[in-house]
């Protein structure tokens, strides 16, 4: 056979694999998902076993924890000085000192007292001793004049005290017989203080339960591998072991299986050793996804659910073997994340032994207008602004392949299966994820650059609290015109004039100038189309040219208005395509799918292409007026003014001044 009757041959299955619909025989909603999945699990926390306290950090309790002594285990003082009666004190003064007579003893703190303190007497007593019988409270030493008369020894008490002074009871912090902690508390090095100060040496704690975890796909490679073309780093198996581990999950890297039965079987059988499996990758209906072949012949009860009426992570599929979750979450990094979050981390964290996570969610409304799909409940990650209004959630909108949204998201609103669209200025409830998330100092909204990470990752390293948004510069206008951000980052050219920025302001906004970016064509080094020429008669001759492809912007960026100016009437090849960023046309260039567009020369740099140049770009920053004075936005400011942020403005070939 030749090669070409093998490749067709492998399209002829594919296409035939397809027709079958073999899988997703039944999509379900999310509720009923999670039901059947949860009606077959059994979620008792994994048996306890003691641990000493010094391995007790970030374990979890199996049991309550009941103080056997008092802390203090005595009544105790908490400063130097006599131990007396309240009572011998009443009516003392500067001018009218009670004299007492010195019990021979000194209570220095673990001592035993022998000697009762009597009416009229006191005893010597250091912060942390026992109080003697008879003293029911202390006198600092400074309130206090010892003297020796005629061999006895005295002291004069200037300040009264009352009862229970300067004494702290015992069992006053701790009483024996108390419940310190309960089953599911997570020890911290202050729940392990606690547990020491009670004379705990061991601690009976949740076993952690062991989740396996299995990346698969041939174009999975692991970090530090060099990445070939076509291939993707496995990010799922990593943030997968993390998540587990941040859950009270021990996790059993199985690494990453080959689209190939035998070797995915073994690794499987591998993982069903453990507590909980979880596999990423081939759950869809491509020719070659393996992992839900293999979880299909899975038992008591198997496979409960295989597609989820939801978005992200349509092919979830959720099965239970004896009890046992076994889970192929979706390839697609959010996917996989979003279902590990919804589905599976409940589950470990009830088998880890900790109690459900609480759900908070907040109000805000939408900034722009977002289109859904119908028919599946979707989930768009979002981040969260102070607006003049109330907060704004800013749509992570990267698709179910992103790996940033999640991370990068302060929570998620959910949109109804029936909906088309949510429209600009709609309320929506956020179901907060993760940890608290202190509210930035600085917002920054609009269009991305390499110099504005250079401004920002200055203020960040003196400890500014940054959030930027990334929703390119027609974006952040919007956004300072709301009042959502305290600068948008902007390039933006005024058709009509050809200046940039200003004409966009209103009265409420300023301008600050930032820099320039060259713009240009950008071509693969030695394209004799395009080598030596001048950015318009290249541009010109390739645009005539019907095998010369162009990668085109996307419409209503600043780089589109360039683009379209300088085609005039032409529609070259590719002239419909809408990359969304300058590295998105490098790369397009870069690989070979276009030989030309137009980028920033930095860009072009980067990614090792030739560059015509066409005409400098200003990339400005918009402050609203009314937060001008804030100290972060002069912060700003400072930056952009100085030098060793210039410095290197001017290094990665931006025109700052
Ligand atoms: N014809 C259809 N195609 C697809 C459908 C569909 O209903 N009909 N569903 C789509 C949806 S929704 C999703 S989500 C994806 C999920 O597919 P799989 O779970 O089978 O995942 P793969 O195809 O193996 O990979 C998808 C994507 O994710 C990358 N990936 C995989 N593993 C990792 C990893 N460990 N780390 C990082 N990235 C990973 C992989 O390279 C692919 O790019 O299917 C749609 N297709
Ligand atoms: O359901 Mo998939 O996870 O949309 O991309």
């Amino acid at each position: 056979m030749s090669n070409d009757d093998i490749r067709r041959g492998d399209i002829r299955r594919f296409v035939a694999q397809a027709a079958r619909q073999e899988q997703f025989l039944e999509v379900v909603g999310r509720d009923e998902a999670e039901a059947r999945f949860r009606r077959h699990l059994d979620l008792t926390p994994k048996a306890a076993e003691v641990v000493p306290l010094g391995a007790a950090l970030g374990r979890v309790l199996a049991e309550d924890v009941v103080a056997a002594v008092d802390v203090p285990g005595f009544d105790r003082s908490s400063v130097d000085g006599f131990a007396v009666r309240a009572a011998d004190t009443q009516g003392a003064g500067e001018d009218t000192p009670v004299v007492l007579r010195l019990n021979e003893e000194v209570l220095s703190a673990g001592r035993v007292p022998a000697l009762a303190v009597e009416p009229g007497t006191a005893t010597v007593i250091a912060t942390g001793g026992m109080l003697p019988r008879g003293a029911d409270a202390v006198v600092m030493v400074e309130h206090t004049d010892a003297r020796d008369e005629d061999g006895a020894l005295l002291v004069e008490v200037c300040r009264p005290v009352v009862p229970g002074g300067f004494v702290a009871a015992a069992g006053s912090d701790i009483g024996r017989g108390e419940t310190v902690y309960h089953r599911g508390q997570v020890l911290t090095s202050r729940e392990i203080g606690v547990l020491a100060a009670i004379g705990r040496a061991e601690v009976p704690v949740v076993r952690r339960p062991r989740v396996a975890i299995l990346s698969t796909g041939d174009e999975i490679v692991a970090p530090g591998e060099p990445i070939r073309p076509g291939a993707v780093y496995d990010s799922n198996g990593a943030i997968l072991a993390a998540a587990v581990e941040e859950l009270g999950c021990e996790p059993v890297r199985l690494g990453i299986a080959r689209d190939e039965e035998e070797t995915l079987s073994l690794l499987f059988e591998q993982g069903l050793a453990c507590d909980a499996l979880l596999l990423s990758g081939g759950t869809s209906k491509g020719a070659g996804d393996l992992s839900y072949r293999v979880v299909s012949r899975l038992t008591d009860p198997g496979v409960v659910a295989h597609g989820v009426a939801l978005k992200p992570g349509k092919p979830l599929c959720l099965a239970v073997t004896k009890g046992k979750p076994v889970v192929i979450l979706p390839g697609f990094p959010t996917s996989a994340m979003f279902t590990f979050h919804e589905f599976v981390a409940p589950v470990l964290r009830a088998l880890a032994g900790l109690p459900p996570a609480a759900k908070e969610a907040v109000s805000a409304t939408m900034p722009m207008r977002l289109g859904s799909e119908r028919g599946r409940t979707e989930y768009v990650m979002v981040s969260l602004v102070q607006g003049a209004r109330g907060l704004a959630a800013y749509p992570l909108s990267k698709g179910s392949g992103a790996v940033t949204a999640f991370s990068a998201a302060d929570g998620f609103i959910a949109i109804d299966a029936q909906a088309e669209a949510l429209e600009a200025g709609t309320p929506v409830s956020v179901q907060r994820i993760g940890r608290d998330t202190a509210p930035a100092d600085l917002i920054v909204i609009g269009s991305h650059c390499v110099g504005l990470d250079v401004l920002l990752g200055r203020l960040i390293g003196e400890g500014l609290g940054v959030k930027a948004l990334n929703v390119g510069s027609m974006g952040g206008l919007a956004a300072a015109r709301r009042g959502e951000c305290d600068v948008a980052a902007i390039h933006l050219m005024d058709p009509k004039t050809g200046e940039y920025n200003w004409p966009f302001l209103t009265p409420a906004l300023d301008l600050v100038s930032g820099y320039r970016r060259l713009q240009g064509i950008v071509f693969r080094k030695g394209d004799g189309r395009f080598e030596g020429k001048t950015a318009e008669a290249a541009g010109l001759a390739a645009a005539r040219d019907p095998d010369c492809i162009l990668v085109n912007r996307n419409a209503g960026s600043g780089t589109r208005i360039l683009t379209d100016r300088l085609l005039g009437d032409a529609r070259p090849t590719g002239y419909w395509s809408q990359a969304k960023s300058h590295n998105a046309v490098a790369v397009a260039v870069a690989q070979g799918r276009a030989d030309w567009g137009v980028a920033i020369e930095s860009v072009a740099t980067l990614y090792g292409l030739g560059f015509l140049p066409l005409q400098e770009e200003h990339y400005d920053f918009i402050i609203p007026k009314d937060r001008r004075d804030r100290p972060a936005v002069q912060r700003f400011l400072a930056a952009l003014e100085d030098e060793g942020v210039r410095d290197r403005l001017h290094g990665l070939g931006f025109m700052v001044g």
